[in-house]
Parts: structure tokens; C-alpha cells; sequence
């Protein structure tokens, strides 16, 4: 092996190495989401997985990858990784083995030779005067500076890489700079909210004249669980037109980074968040998790009672469902399947932890709904498939993807309109679907430029927060974690609905299931914490809490 790195690179391997030993007994795992643990014993995941994204570079002939340094919505002590991949969207998974076997090196000789034999294996041939780029940025997390640091040490280790510092960013703004770099567009952060911006101001310009919105409904509170989603939403609101935003839990206070607030909190304690008063009740509030890739949307009932009205995923999903299929519906006009102008694959992903009334609310407008894996990763490779392919996670992570074809066909077929009569309904819908298409992420699930999709929707319709949260009503749902010996002992199928091992878990959950109205429940390990994760769906509140419960007795007594 000793021909595919010079000395030179050896050495600096090595150095890296050494300067950031890994702790004994540390086990790191790239997991749903890259590598997390407390932010002071991070340092040696996250200088090795800048090895790995100058590495990803290099093989990717030079394009630019991301590295992000978050927790997400995990506490303010936490830290973590995350690599970016060339198209913006999250590092190929037939990487994440060496990623695992970097941060696990127990010394520098065998992180030496792991990367050597990896290198060979993908026909990287190190110390030859590549090029390589890695973007870094980070969450507002006070150990964030120092694990960027340690990130472009482990950058700068692979000779020819160069690392560029992008500063504190929302986890989707970076997605986005790297997939605009890498297509040759503007990519500097200002590009990104000029275009978030500009498309929104199109978006309302194209609100029909008779939905015009009232005062009510231009208010907005946004909880920005005092990250950094909530400090960039300050720079750029008052250029928002349109809307007049509030920002609660804004970053710039005293506030605890999604201490009892932000879009995790929100969804899963349905409990009115901290920050929030007695001017905000009655009124549509938007929640973002800590760096921004999450977005959920409540009200507050009442000044006397902490519980909310939640508009989770996946009501964001049903309602950006509904407008695509209505602008669809408009180009296409009457012409039977056959004839139709605009042909589209058009693909709703969601996953297990869906609510049942969301998938049944959208089998019955007539769609086929996919279902995957928990987590972006596979929600996003499945939605790619389709012209038009809309996922949510129900904790509010999700977007709408548009293939390249599918807007250059929409582009063909605007300006085909706009010649024969412009301001048509034809013309418009086309015209709207194409600035839905540069408003919302195309890397990545995005609480801003998500959140004013939302809000460009809700005034193309003319509706009220009600009128959304009335598309169904969710089924009451459970959700408990159970600590095991062995969580991975659990072997799942059917994008993780069914239970293949321990042998007898399935029939045993099936037996509950039987015993409730409207009863769904599966189990799974999580990909981010050591525990399994129970979820009960049923008619009532009391029952979902009792199918809950059954079940993870038995998962107790299986697995120990
Ligand atoms: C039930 C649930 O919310 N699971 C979350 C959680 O994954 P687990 O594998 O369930 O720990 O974190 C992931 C990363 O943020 C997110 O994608 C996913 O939806
Ligand atoms: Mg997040």
C-alpha cells in the first residue's frame, strides 16, 4: 500500500491522529443522523470526519461537501456531525461504514491503515495533487467553534483539500450553499435568502385577488428555540413582505437552546413552549428545532390551559399536497389521463411514525403513499424518484422535491402560456409551482423557507389556521422508549412496520393490535438513542396509551 501515500500524507494521518485521541471504551456511530455525544468529547469524531469529507471530495473529483456541526434539536451540551454529499443532500450511505471505522480508530496506526485500505478500495489515490473542498459551518452550540476547529484540522490533513469556513448557518442553508456551488449557481448565504425572499414575494403576488389575506392572518410567532433558525429569521423578517413575524425564543436572549421549546418539544410535548405569552394566544405560531430543519405549527387555546393545537408534519405534508395537486389540476384542466399537458409522477413518502388519519386523508384524495425508513436519508432518496416528490417525517422534517426535467418542462410550458395568455390560470399555476420550486429546499428539509411555503399556501386559499388543522383530525398516538440489552436485536421489514426478530414479537403485538378500534402499533431500535421505540396509535387517547404499554411490556420481557 505504501505507493498510495507518500510520507508526507502519512505523516499528517498520523499527527491528526494523535492530536485527537479517541477516548477508551468511546463507540461512536454515524447513526440516522451522523455522530452525536456531548460537545466536549466530540473532538475526535468530528476532526475524523473531516478526514472523511476532504476525502468524499476527492473522489467526487473536487466537488464541494458540506461538514455541519449540530445537535439538532438534542440539548444545548450536545454536539455532532453531519457530512454533506455533492448534491446537498446527506452523505451517501456506503460511506458511513468508514466513517464509523475513523471515529472508532483506536490508534494512529490503525486509523492510518483503515484510511490507506479504504483509499484503495475506492481508487483514491492519495498525496497526488488532488483538489478537494469541505464547507463547514455550525449551530449556535457554545462548543461549536471548537469542533469546527478540530473539523478543518481533520480537513486539512488530506493534502490539496481546503477547508471554507461559512460561519454559523441553519443546517439547510449549508445543504443548499453546497448543492448551488457544486450546480454552479449563486451560493453565498445572501444568495440563499435572496431567493427564499424573492420567491415568496412571487408566490404572493400570485395569490388570487379575492383571497386577499386579513390582519389576523398576516401575524405569525415564531419560536426559534433560541437557535440559530430564530436569529436568522430576525435578520431577514423585516424583508419578508407580506407577513408581520414576531420571534419568540429568538437566540439573542437569555434562553436555553431548546430548553422546553422548539419544534421537538412542541410535537412531542404538545404543551405551549417557553417564551411564549398571553399576546401570542389565539394567534398561528410556527416552532423550529435548534438549527433550523425542523418545522411544526401550533395556536394556543387558551390563556388558562398550556395545551395547544398541533399542526405537525404531517398536516404541513397534507397541505402541500393539496396545493401541487391543485395547480396540477389547473394546467391540466379537463383532459383525460391520457392527454394530459403536463404528465407527472408524483410521489408522497412518509414513514411508520406518520399519523394513520394523515395516510388515510391522502389515500382517499386518491394517492399512493410510500412508506420508508425513519430518516432523511431514506425519505429524501425515495422522493427523488418522482417529478414531483413531497416527504415529511410527522416531527416536521420534509420537503418537496421537483426533478430537473420536471421544471424545465414547467418552464417550457409557462412561457408556451405566458404567449398565449399570460396571466391565464394556466400560466399562473405554472408559475407557481416554479417559485414553490425555488422557495423550498431542494437539499433538505427547511423551517424557514418551509414555513413560508406554508404561509404562501394558507393565503393562496384564503384559510385560517383552522381551516388547516379541520383537513382531519389526527388519531391519538403513544409513544414510549424501552432500554434493552441489545436494542439491535430487534431485525425489522416493511420500512420498519413489522418485526422479522426476536422470532414471536410480531404475533405478540398482533394479539394487542386486535384488541383496539382504529389500534396500529410497531416497534424498532432508534438510530439516535439506545433504546426502542414504542408508537400506539388508536380511537382514543386512553387506548393508544394502554396499546403502548402492552407492548412494550413485551418488548421488556423479550429483550430484557
Ligand atoms: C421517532 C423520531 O422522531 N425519530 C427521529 C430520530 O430518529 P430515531 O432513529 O428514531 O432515533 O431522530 C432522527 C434524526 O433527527 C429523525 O430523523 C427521526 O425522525
Ligand atoms: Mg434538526
Amino acid at each position: 500500500m505504501a505507493e498510495l501515500a507518500g510520507g508526507e500524507q502519512r505523516a499528517a494521518l498520523l499527527a491528526a491522529a494523535s492530536l485527537f485521541p479517541v477516548p477508551d471504551g468511546a463507540r461512536f456511530s454515524y447513526g440516522t443522523a451522523g455522530f452525536r455525544a456531548e460537545g466536549s468529547t466530540m473532538g475526535p469524531a468530528v476532526c475524523r470526519a473531516g478526514m472523511v469529507a476532504a476525502l468524499r471530495s476527492v473522489k467526487l473529483g473536487g466537488a464541494a461537501v458540506g461538514l455541519v456541526i449540530t445537535a439538532s434539536h438534542n440539548p444545548v451540551r450536545d454536539n455532532g456531525v453531519k457530512i454533506v454529499d455533492e448534491d446537498g443532500g446527506m452523505m451517501s450511505q456506503d460511506w458511513e461504514t468508514f466513517a464509523d471505522a475513523l471515529a472508532n480508530a483506536p490508534n494512529p496506526d490503525a486509523l492510518l491503515q483503515i484510511v490507506l485500505k479504504f483509499a484503495k478500495d475506492e481508487g483514491i489515490k492519495l498525496g497526488e495533487g488532488h483538489s478537494a473542498q469541505v464547507l463547514l459551518a455550525r449551530d449556535t452550540r457554545p462548543t461549536g467553534q471548537y469542533l469546527l476547529d478540530a473539523a478543518v484540522k481533520g480537513v486539512n490533513v488530506v493534502i490539496g483539500a481546503v477547508a471554507l469556513d461559512m460561519g454559523i448557518l441553519t443546517t439547510p442553508q449549508l445543504h443548499w450553499i453546497v448543492r448551488s456551488k457544486n450546480k454552479g449557481l449563486k451560493a453565498s448565504e445572501m444568495d440563499y435568502f435572496t431567493q427564499v425572499i424573492d420567491s415568496f414575494s412571487c408566490l404572493l403576488r400570485l395569490v388570487p385577488k379575492d383571497k386577499g389575506a386579513d390582519v389576523m392572518n398576516n401575524r405569525l410567532i415564531v419560536d426559534g428555540a433560541n437557535g440559530i433558525g430564530g436569529l436568522k429569521l430576525e435578520e431577514i423578517k423585516s424583508k419578508i413582505s407580506g407577513l408581520d413575524i414576531h420571534v419568540r425564543n429568538s437566540g439573542k436572549g437569555e434562553g436555553i437552546l431548546n430548553e422546553r421549546c422548539g419544534a421537538d418539544f412542541v410535537q412531542k410535548e404538545k404543551v405551549v413552549p417557553l417564551g411564549f405569552g398571553l399576546e401570542d394566544v389565539g394567534f398561528r405560531c410556527a416552532s423550529f428545532d435548534g438549527d433550523a430543519d425542523r418545522l411544526v405549527y401550533f395556536r394556543i387555546v387558551s390563556s388558562t390551559d398550556t395545551r395547544i393545537d398541533l399542526v405537525d408534519g404531517d398536516k404541513i405534508l397534507s397541505l402541500f399536497v393539496l396545493f401541487v395537486r391543485e395547480q396540477l389540476d389547473i394546467i391540466n384542466g379537463n383532459n383525460d389521463e391520457g392527454n394530459k399537458v403536463l404528465p407527472t409522477r408524483f410521489g408522497v413518502i412518509q414513514t411508520a411514525y406518520a399519523n394513520g388519519a394523515s395516510t388515510d386523508f391522502l389515500e382517499n384524495l386518491g394517492l399512493e403513499v410510500v412508506f420508508t425508513p425513519t430518516g432523511v436519508k431514506y425519505l429524501h432518496k425515495k422522493a427523488l424518484e418522482y417529478d414531483i416528490g413531497i416527504y415529511f417525517e410527522a416531527n416536521g422534517h420534509g420537503t418537496v422535491l421537483f426533478s430537473d426535467h420536471f421544471v424545465s418542462q414547467l418552464e417550457s410550458l409557462a412561457s408556451e402560456f405566458s404567449s398565449k395568455a399570460s396571466g391565464s390560470s394556466q400560466h399562473q399555476a405554472a408559475m407557481r409551482l416554479l417559485a414553490a420550486s425555488q422557495l423550498i429546499n431542494q437539499a433538505v428539509g427547511d423551517a424557514l423557507s418551509g414555513m413560508l411555503l406554508v404561509e404562501a399556501i394558507l393565503q393562496y386559499k384564503g384559510w385560517s389556521f383552522q381551516n388547516w388543522c379541520d383537513l382531519y383530525t389526527d388519531l391519538p398516538s403513544r409513544q414510549l422508549k424501552v432500554k434493552v440489552q441489545d436494542r439491535t436485536a430487534i431485525v425489522t421489514t416493511d420500512a420498519e412496520r413489522r418485526v422479522c426478530q426476536p422470532s414471536g414479537l410480531q404475533e405478540l403485538i398482533d394479539g394487542e393490535i386486535a384488541n383496539y378500534s382504529h389500534g396500529r402499533c410497531f416497534v424498532r431500535p432508534s438510530g439516535t438513542e439506545d433504546v426502542v421505540r414504542v408508537y400506539a396509535e388508536a380511537s382514543t387517547e386512553e387506548a393508544a396509551d394502554s396499546l403502548a404499554k402492552q407492548v412494550a411490556q413485551h418488548v421488556e420481557r423479550i429483550l430484557g
